[in-house]
């Protein structure tokens, strides 16, 4: 499996140690930057992960900055790409299962190395929930996200 992982200079040493491990672990990697650790802008990084798990070069996006927020923002402005700022397992989890998020992100000034290779290991390892869901409602809500309606009023109820 490919995954594209990026950040800004505040997570560059958290990259290295999750690129390395994810290597190891048999994922394909690829490494999108920033390579040293001049201070650089997360959205140019975010976008250029957005681009590759949009367009299929990879399967799944890890991007990282101080506190994950901002460069979540940004991977999250691709319509394609759904991006979940987590900070433990649970959320990893439920991201793939609820979301089908394609892409993970954790805040380097926030969270240790053990705690990302564990939200990490549990986002690529867990199933998006709709084959398991009869209603069909995590599949109606993900496309949602990808098809934002031109008026705030569209409300629908379900059962
Ligand atoms: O987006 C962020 C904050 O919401 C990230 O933590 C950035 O990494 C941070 O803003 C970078 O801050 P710095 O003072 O330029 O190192």
């Amino acid at each position: 499996m490919r995954i594209a992982i990026a950040s800004d200079h505040a997570a560059t040493d958290l990259k290295a140690e999750l690129a390395e491990w994810l290597i190891d672990e048999g994922y394909e990697v690829a490494d999108l930057g920033p390579d040293g650790g001049e201070s650089v802008d997360y959205p140019d990084y975010g976008y250029k992960l957005a681009s590759v798990v949009a367009d299929g070069t990879v399967e799944y996006g890890v991007a990282l900055c101080g506190s994950g927020i901002g460069i979540s923002i940004s991977v999250n402005r691709h319509p394609a790409v759904r991006c979940a700022l987590v900070s433990e397992p649970l959320s990893a989890a439920l991201a793939r299962e609820h979301n089908n998020a394609n892409c993970i992100a954790m805040g380097a000034r926030l969270i240790g190395i053990k705690m990302a290779k564990s939200c990490v290991a549990t986002f690529l390892n867990t199933e998006f929930a709709d084959a398991g869901d009869p209603s069909g409602r995590h599949q109606r809500r993900v496309a949602k996200l990808g098809n934002p309606p031109t008026s705030p009023d569209h409300i629908e109820t379900h059962q």
